[in-house]
């Protein structure tokens, strides 16, 4: 077989050069054989469209995390349905997807406040201001198509940039907001050149294993390059101030993925939101006048929505565990002129009043309180996009299948009769989504699966034992699906998410 091969590159391929390439060691000449192999693959499009759209390598995980995914994506249920190329294929796009960041900005438009023609035509001329660009093309804003409240702006990327000698480096979560059109803000900063100067211009690495020291000069570690930008604050300023440092330490010029910065852009009309969860308040479908629980609120973004949804008539409740983040639901419910919302720092496990006379504005509340619950529940976000790698264990991980269902539990309670419960999670396991959807229906039998509106994502996936026509009801947005399809369209949009899932209860 080897002397086959050789014969083969070395009298077709290579003719002219056969005794030099004769005369090399068979190892050599195996791996030769493959990268040239490889090389002809791809020139004929027959290797994957992954590999062409990756930049990034695929997100790293603890193997024992990869295994696990590896055995929920390539189920027995799912190995039936397409096979094991597919279900391989398919994980292994979503490995690669994960690290990447979506192709479109969601911009949900404060449709309560002003027309969102109004507000489209607002924001180009503010992103036209921003960008100094006489230019009317540079500036695309898409209306959503089945999404009245949606404006998507396709992100340009990766696009060619050049890495400088200068480098700044920044903790992975800064990084990602880079690669979705945010700045540098400086505690984000961990090292930086021992003389950076306002006005200098640095490239920007991503540190993926969070191990680089705050305040170093340089880091030899695990980094990618997010693109360049201006130190807006000298090292000193950063790293030598007592304080907590705050603002912009590093304004980006040229990201590797260009999308528009949205900090304190038309701050009353529009909020940066995932697609899937804009969706979320729409299938929960609030009216004006109802009374409506959010159990899981901070920041905001679902709690707002829906209280713009209902023309903010009405009430709606928003509790949250960590106090820290209580004031955050309170800003943006200010920020976007909202009065209908009430916020309460509160573990929603025990929301639950066991007196049922008990009339009171804040939590415990009595059984049977709410018209609509929203679970949008704490999960392991790994669906998050982009994200290049997680540290977490699987016993971490699993960790949240008994804490949602003690939340489900109690949102079933406050549920009145008739009333519309939605379950959803920004994560991609069967145990935090289907495996949750069949456990709620076998011990909740009031409980019934309905309909979703809009309908942008696939239907649930195989591996919890739900029949079709229950997996049909569910909504998950699975980004590895449409990975390596061109984007061009606004409907592409619905494909290029982050990982997400939704499912809608009526409670009889
Ligand atoms: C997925 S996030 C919610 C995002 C939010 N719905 C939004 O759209 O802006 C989950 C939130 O639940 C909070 N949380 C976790 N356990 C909780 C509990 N037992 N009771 C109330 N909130 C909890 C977390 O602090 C976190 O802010």
């Amino acid at each position: 077989m080897n002397q086959a091969l050789v014969l083969f590159l070395t009298r077709v391929v290579f003719p002219k050069h056969f005794c030099t390439f004769s005369s090399l060691s068979p190892k050599f000449k195996v791996v030769f054989f493959f990268f040239f192999f490889f090389f002809l693959c791809a020139k004929a499009g027959v290797v994957s469209k992954t590999e062409d759209m990756s930049i990034f390598p695929k997100i790293s995980l603890k193997p024992e995390v990869t295994e696990y995914l590896r055995s929920v994506f390539m189920n027995k249920e799912v190995l039936a349905a397409v096979g094991p190329q597919e279900a391989e294929c398919r994980f292994q796009k979503l490995l690669s997807c994960l690290s990447h960041p979506p192709s479109y900005t969601c911009v949900r438009a404060s449709t309560h406040l002003a027309p969102l023609e109004e507000i489209h035509d607002k924001l180009r001329e503010e992103l036209k201001r921003q960008t100094c660009s006489p230019s009317e093309d540079c500036i695309q804003i898409l209306p959503h198509p089945r999404v009245n409240d949606v404006l998507l702006l396709p992100v340009d990327g990766p696009r060619p940039v050049k890495q400088l000698s200068s480098e700044v480096v920044v903790g992975a979560q800064c990084g990602n907001a880079v690669l979705r059109g945010a700045h540098v803000f400086a505690q984000g900063i961990m090292a930086s050149p021992k003389y950076m100067k306002v006005g200098d211009v640095v490239s920007v690495f991503s540190d993926l294993e969070g191990s680089c020291t705050r305040g170093a000069t340089s880091f030899q570690g695990k980094k990618v390059f997010v693109g360049n930008g201006v130190a807006e604050m000298d090292r000193s300023s950063i790293f030598c101030t007592g304080e907590p440092v705050r603002g912009v330490g590093i304004r980006m010029v040229e990201p590797l993925y260009q999308s528009p910065s949205f900090d304190g852009v038309l701050p009353s009309l529009t909020f940066l939101q995932n697609l899937p969860s804009v969706v979320v308040g729409h299938v929960l479908g609030p009216r004006p006048g109802e009374r409506i629980l959010d159990m899981c609120a901070a920041p905001g973004g679902k709690t707002c929505h829906i209280a713009a949804l209902m023309g903010d008539q009405g009430e709606v409740v928003a509790l949250e565990k960590s106090r820290n983040k209580i004031e955050r639901i309170s800003r943006n419910a200010h920020m976007l002129n909202l009065r209908s919302i009430k916020t309460f720092c509160c573990n929603s496990i025990q929301a639950v009043s066991s007196d049922s006379a008990q009339v009171t504005e804040g939590p415990p509340f009595p059984p049977e309180s709410f018209d609509r619950v929203l679970l949008d529940a704490p999960c392991s976000g790994l669906g998050q996009r982009p994200n290049m790698a997680l540290g977490f264990s699987l016993k971490e991980l699993r960790s949240y299948q008994p804490l949602q269902r003690k939340l489900f539990h109690a949102a079933v309670r406050l549920l009145k009769k008739g009333g519309v419960l939605v379950y959803s999670t920004c994560t991609i396991t069967l145990a935090e989504n289907e495996e949750q959807v069949a456990w709620a229906l076998h011990t909740f039998p009031c409980l019934t699966l309905q309909p979703q509106e809009p309908r942008l994502g696939a239907e649930g996936m195989l591996g919890a034992g739900l029949p079709p026509e229950q997996l049909r009801l569910l909504q998950r947005f699975s980004p590895e699906l449409s990975w390596g399809r061109t984007a061009g369209k606004a409907e592409a949009a619905d494909g290029d998410t982050i990982g997400f899932f939704i499912a809608k209860f009526l409670k009889n």
